[in-house]
């Protein structure tokens, strides 16, 4: 079966420096991928990478069987930023609303987006009202209503309390399964990489790890994936 994103031998450039210095990857589609590693280590240039807002010094991106950033895509893969990119002044309705038009998309979408996302309750409030997670969960909803096959997340639930963070990846786990999503999704947290299907640990713009939570913890004869990403770090200063 084809990947729904495919990274081959991608080097990235960065004021300067190298950022991602060959990096290569498959990830399966109606799957959720955990990019993870410490502030710095090259995720959201990764994840510009697979949008395609990313200028490339080589190698190349492949999504949905399309170059990364086509016109074709632009559909067919979101992005939710860092920062929640919502108009605080609209309601959640108006919000999504806004994103269904610009999609083509009608009332109806909207609505369905703002349920699967567990708002349908907030659907009025203001967005400058709104809860860090719920603000996260509105857009999340705006980047559903175009219906897209990929979905990228950039760190989503920074800032988040326990209980949020697990109704968040419960939904992610959802869309997977349910709707047959492929996610990726960064994070700088290890206890949230249990929930993945697939991680991709990053370490100075290379990945030192590709695989499933088990097979990792197999692999580095650990039981827990931080002592697990500690354990390849070393392992490779090391050889080093
Ligand atoms: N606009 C830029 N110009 C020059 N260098 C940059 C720029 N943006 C990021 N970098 C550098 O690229 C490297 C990777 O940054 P990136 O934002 O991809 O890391 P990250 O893993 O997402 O970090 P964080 O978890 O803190 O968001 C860092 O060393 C950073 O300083």
């Amino acid at each position: 079966m084809q990947p729904a994103i495919s990274a081959q031998d991608l080097f990235v450039e960065r004021g300067g420096r190298q950022v991602l210095r060959g990096v290569s990857t498959s990830i399966p589609a109606g799957s959720v991928t955990g990019l993870l590693g410490p502030s710095g280590s090259g995720k959201t240039t990764f994840i510009r990478c697979v949008v395609g807002t990313q200028k490339i010094k080589s190698g190349t991106v492949t999504v949905l069987g399309e170059s990364a950033g086509t016109k074709q895509l632009r559909r067919r893969v979101a992005y939710v930023t860092q920062d929640a990119a919502i108009y605080p002044d609209l309601s959640v309705k108006s919000n999504v609303g806004y994103f269904a038009a610009l999609y083509g998309r009608g009332r109806a979408e909207a609505a369905a987006a703002i349920e699967l996302v567990g708002m349908a309750d907030h659907a009025n409030h203001l967005a400058a009202n709104l809860s860090g997670g719920q603000k996260t969960r509105t857009s999340l909803a705006c980047a559903l209503v175009s219906e897209p096959d990929v979905l990228v997340l950039d760190e989503p639930t920074v800032g988040l309390d326990p209980v949020i963070r697990e109704e968040l990846w419960n939904q992610f786990r959802d869309l997977a399964a349910a709707a047959g999503k492929t996610l990726l999704v960064s994070s700088h947290v290890m206890d949230e990489a249990d929930r993945c299907d697939r991680l991709l640990l990053l370490r100075d713009g290379t990945f030192i790890a590709d695989d499933t939570p088990a097979d990792l913890r197999a692999s580095t004869g650990t039981d827990n994936l931080e002592a697990a990403f500690l354990h390849l770090i070393r392992e490779l200063d090391k050889v080093a």
